[in-house]
C-alpha cells in the first residue's frame, strides 16, 4: 500500500481553518497517513485529533513543521514530492509515474506557496490548468493514483461507525473498554 502525507503550507490561521480542516479530512479519507502543517495552529489539531477520536483510523497532524526540513528528510528516507499547482503537468499525464511511487508527499498552498517549493518537488503536477481548490485538488489526485478503492477503506478503533442506508442516518455507536 502507498504511502503518502500531505504538506499544507500557507495556512493563515485567520482565514484557513476551515479549508485546512477539509484538506486534512479529505486527505485522510482518501488515505494519507496524516498531515503536516507548516504553520502554527494548535485549534486545526484539535479539530482533526477530535475527527479521528470519533471517526477512526491513526491519521496524525503535525503542527507547525519546517517545510524544507520536512521535504529533506521524506526526500532522504526515499520519498518523492508532489507540488500540485495550476501551473505544472496535466494530472492524466504523469498519473501512471504518480501510481509507481510508493512514498508521496502530496504539497498543497493556500494563497501563493515559496518558489523553491517548484524546485524542490520531483513532480508539480496540475489538476486542470485553472484555478479551482486544493480541497478538489488533493481529492481528485488521491483518487486517481489510489492503488484500490479509495472509498472502501475501514477506520478501526472509531467511536462511530455509519451504516450506508438508502434513506436516513444508521449510526452505530461502539463502546470501548
Ligand atoms: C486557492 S489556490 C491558490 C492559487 C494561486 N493563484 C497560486 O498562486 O497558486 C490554493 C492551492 O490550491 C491548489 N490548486 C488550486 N488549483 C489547482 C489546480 N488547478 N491544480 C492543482 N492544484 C491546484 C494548489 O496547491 C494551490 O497552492
Amino acid at each position: 500500500m502507498k504511502k503518502i502525507v500531505l504538506l499544507r503550507l500557507g495556512h493563515r490561521p485567520e482565514r484557513d481553518k476551515r479549508i485546512t480542516t477539509h484538506v486534512g479530512l479529505t486527505a485522510r479519507l482518501l488515505g494519507a497517513e496524516g498531515m503536516l502543517l507548516a504553520s502554527n495552529d494548535p485549534g486545526i489539531v484539535e479539530t482533526l485529533e477530535d475527527v479521528v477520536r470519533r471517526w477512526g483510523g491513526d491519521f496524525y497532524i503535525k503542527n507547525n513543521v519546517n517545510y524544507k526540513q520536512e521535504i529533506k528528510e521524506w526526500k532522504a528516507a526515499g520519498g518523492k514530492v508532489c507540488h500540485l499547482s495550476m501551473y505544472g503537468v496535466n494530472l492524466p499525464d504523469v498519473t501512471d509515474e504518480l501510481k509507481n511511487c510508493d512514498r508521496l508527499m502530496i504539497v498543497v498552498g493556500a494563497e501563493k506557496v515559496p518558489p523553491e517549493i517548484y524546485q524542490l518537488a520531483d513532480w508539480n503536477v496540475a489538476v486542470g490548468s485553472q484555478p479551482h481548490s486544493e480541497v478538489a485538488a488533493v481529492a481528485i489526485t488521491m483518487d486517481r493514483i489510489a492503488d484500490d478503492e479509495p472509498l472502501e477503506r475501514e477506520f478501526p478503533n472509531a467511536e462511530l461507525t455509519i451504516v450506508p442506508a438508502e434513506r436516513g442516518k444508521q449510526v452505530i455507536e461502539n463502546f470501548r473498554g
